[in-house]
């Protein structure tokens, strides 16, 4: 079983038992059961034309999902959901389908290599719908514990009918010689012969090359070993259980612990949630409890906790770039708790629409939204009107791969250098936002060195005023015991890196700055 299989990042790993495909098996559609031994793998005897016509309605999903994410740009995890409802999957089937649809995006890169080398023309000259069917193709034969007949017959069958019969003559050739090789077999042929060890990390964890240059930079600029990019590309493979925050003083993590949801070790009025079908607790459609990966909990507490340095008045915050409202919901729920009030700024007016609707269990006597370029802040208008400002600033993502499984695929350098600018600019106007004495946090969910450090040491070197406080401490003393034997700096001057092989969270960067002068 490959990392792109069923594996979760942030709870135990299955043992390798399980893992291997010996135990738990699919039947002939691919669903979970028991296929008893481990003889040689059958293929069905009958002729592509002649099997079942009717599409798997999970592979249909999964099907649909990459179509859109390759011909409109969609998010899977938001096309999924729905396409999971239009369907009527059951909760099995739901399943079924995420795992297909996640894992053949994530390993698109090493799963093309592999079709590469069983199809007879370069891959850009197929037609795009049938390279997605054999990406699914080869990820249920490669990855998912599907018997190799169910994989092909089903994919030949999702072929036939959404694309016609000449495309599943192809794909049957195709599946049944990637399904000759396990995964392993074929990594060992593809890296033999590439010396450079980040073309082969990016070749066997199907990240693109300049991500996994960029990742081991990030380890070393943040104070990690470099020897870490693998378990950090694996992590990045694992499906991240979903991570709840009930809001303090609003929500209750009842409901989600009587419906199997664990407590959550890192940071307070946590819980993991393994259950399914999220918006089954009515905590979370009324939004008292609210899905938030830990570390965004972490740093938002961290800004709202940490002492003032100077002491005086607290009252006003403001979240200067809080599209959709993730880390806003955390803060005015925090903010109320401290008789203070949020201003939830995002320039994107359908965005900021989000962020009210992230914001509606809380009073709305404490919060307010302001739609405008988080720039304008900087303006002698608003100076010195803050006491805590959060710079959540756009940013790669790079932090959030495992979330988002194909933008790994989308991005691209120069991305990185065209956000590094905004974010520069996005934390003078924080700087300027703040009272002096005041507390700004700058976070990103990327440890790209570009967007963290550097950005940091800019500012430093730009404005005498700034003063970067002990970040480690202040992130420390937001946590659950748990986050210190994670060890990470701590000290005046400290900054902050999460990450998701040690921490199980998104790769969250924060540095917290006082306003001096
Ligand atoms: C990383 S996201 C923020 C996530 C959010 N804090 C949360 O926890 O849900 C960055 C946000 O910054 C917004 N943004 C982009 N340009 C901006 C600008 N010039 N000023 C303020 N916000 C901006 C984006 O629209 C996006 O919603």
């Amino acid at each position: 079983m490959s990392e792109f299989g069923q594996g979760r990042s942030d709870r135990p790993r299955r043992n390798e038992a399980n893992r291997g495909g010996g135990q738990e098996r699919r039947d002939d559609s691919g669903r979970t059961r028991n296929r008893g031994g481990t003889g040689p793998r059958k293929f069905s005897a009958s002729a592509p034309s002649a099997r079942n016509r009717r599409a798997d309605q999970a592979r249909l999903t999964a099907f649909e999902v990459l179509r859109a994410v390759a011909e409109n740009d969609a998010y899977a995890n938001l096309v999924l959901p729905a396409r999971i409802r239009e369907h009527h999957l059951d909760r099995r089937d739901a399943g079924f389908a995420t795992e297909l649809t996640y894992g053949a995006l994530r390993g698109q890169g090493l799963y093309d290599a592999i079709l590469a080398r069983c199809v007879d023309r370069p891959l850009d000259e197929l037609d795009p719908a049938v390279l997605d069917a054999l990406r699914l193709g080869a990820h249920q034969l490669l990855a998912m514990r599907v018997p190799n007949h169910a994989a092909l017959d089903e994919t030949v069958s999702l072929a036939r009918m959404v694309i016609g019969a000449g495309a599943s003559g192809l794909i049957n050739a195709v599946l049944r010689k990637v399904s000759l090789k396990d995964l392993e077999t074929w990594s060992e042929e593809l890296v033999a012969g590439i010396a450079d060890e980040n073309a082969a990390a990016a070749l066997v964890h199907s990240h693109p090359e300049w991500i996994v240059r960029a990742l081991r930079q990030a380890l070393v600029a943040h104070g990690r070993d470099a020897s870490e990019i693998t378990e950090l590309l694996i992590a990045d493979n694992l499906a991240p259980v979903v991570n709840l925050v009930a809001l303090p003083g609003i929500g209750s993590l009842d409901e989600a612990l009587d419906a199997g949801a664990e407590p959550g070790t890192l940071v307070a009025d946590s819980a993991y949630y393994q259950g399914g079908d999220i918006a089954r607790l009515g905590s979370v459609r009324e939004g008292s409890t609210r899905v938030q990966d830990a570390g965004s909990q972490l740093v938002a507490r961290a800004l709202a906790q940490v002492p003032l340095p100077e002491g005086g008045e607290d009252t006003y915050w403001l979240d200067l770039c809080a599209g959709p409202g993730g880390k806003a919901a955390l803060l005015a729920a925090l903010a109320a708790g401290h008789g203070a009030k949020l201003t939830a700024n995002e320039p994107a007016q359908h965005r900021a629409e989000l962020v009210s609707k992230a914001l509606v269990a809380i009073d709305p006597d404490t919060w307010m939204i302001s739609v405008r370029d988080g720039r304008e802040y900087g303006e002698a208008e608003y100076s010195g009107g803050y006491d805590r400002v959060m710079v959540d600033a756009p940013c790669s993502g790079l932090g959030a791969l495992r979330r988002r499984p194909e933008s790994r695929w989308r991005k691209t350098p120069k991305d990185v250098a065209e956000l590094t600018v905004l974010q520069g600019e996005l934390l003078d106007a924080a700087l300027s936002a703040v009272r002096v004495g005041g507390v700004v946090a700058y976070v990103t969910c990327s440890p790209h060195p570009a967007e963290t450090v550097a950005v940091v040491d800019d500012l430093l070197s730009r404005n005498k005023n700034a003063k970067l406080l002990d970040t480690g401490a202040a992130l420390e003393s937001a946590a659950l015991p748990g986050l210190a034997s994670a060890a990470r700096p701590v000290g005046e001057g400290s900054t902050i890196q999460l990450w998701p092989h040690i921490h199980r969270t998104d790769a969250m960067f924060m540095a917290l700055f006082t306003r001096t002068a």
